[in-house]
């Protein structure tokens, strides 16, 4: 249809759609399970541990990580918190796009994690950029499981600044939607000789 139309107006045409497409539509399928509630959950509010000490986006001991930190929310949500530091520049005085990926695949990778107490990687995630989000901003990542299908586990996430320059917790300001496939420690043996630290705690499910 925009190629038929061509010229000035073809660009026009384009414009209109990219605005219309701007938030990606995310189908779930027929046969979606959402998982029962974890009988020893413990409720709104309590801390969510790292799962890896040296993981780029959760780990204490990964300096130039992200650090972020989580809580449990309602239901099977788990809430992510991170300033965005200045070395995490993309654009001048805004974060890097690479970075805000990074932060919705650990946040919905501990939503799976949180939901299932089974160790996942990423085998697809997508996300839309709605706003700029300034250095020094603090932000909020609410993920969930939206349900599962044999090993696959389907998420969802928003994020805001709650804190810091342009804070307004009603506007969100990025979302992702993601495909985590569930995998047993045989996935993580085949990197044994790569790894770099040593597992600190029974949290460590990724470390062999
Ligand atoms: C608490 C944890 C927080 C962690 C946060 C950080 C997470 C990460 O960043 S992990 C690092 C990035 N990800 C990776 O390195 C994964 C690399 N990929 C792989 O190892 C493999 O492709 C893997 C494990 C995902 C799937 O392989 P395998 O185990 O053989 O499963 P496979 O049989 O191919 O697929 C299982 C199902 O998923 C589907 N699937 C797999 N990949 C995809 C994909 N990219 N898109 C859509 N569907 C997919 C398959 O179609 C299949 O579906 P069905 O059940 O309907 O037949």
């Amino acid at each position: 249809m925009v190629t038929f139309w061509g010229g000035k107006r073809k660009t026009l045409v384009t414009a209109q759609l990219h605005y219309l497409f701007m938030s990606s539509t995310w189908i779930l399928p027929d046969d979606l399970a959402v998982p029962d509630f974890p009988a020893d959950h413990p409720g709104p509010g309590a801390p969510v541990p790292q799962h890896w000490s040296k993981c780029f986006g959760c780990g204490d001991d990964q300096p130039t990580g992200l650090g972020m930190e989580f809580t449990t929310g309602e239901g099977l949500e788990v809430i992510g918190r991170f300033e965005v530091a200045k070395r995490y520049q993309g654009g001048p005085g805004f974060i890097h796009g690479g970075i805000l990926m990074t932060a919705f695949d650990e946040a919905q990778g501990m939503a799976c994690n949180a939901a299932l107490r089974s160790a996942v990687v990423t085998a697809h995630l997508g996300i839309d950029f709605a706003r700029p989000i300034p250095l020094g901003a603090v932000l909020e990542l609410r993920s969930r499981v939206e349900g599962t299908v044999r090993r696959k586990v389907y998420t969802r996430s928003e994020a805001r600044i709650v804190d810091g320059p342009l804070a307004d917790p009603d506007v969100v300001v990025g979302s992702s939607y993601g495909l985590f496939i569930v995998v047993g420690h045989e996935h993580f043996e085949k990197g044994k000789d790569f790894v770099d630290g040593m597992p600190t705690g029974d949290q460590d499910i990724s470390a062999v």
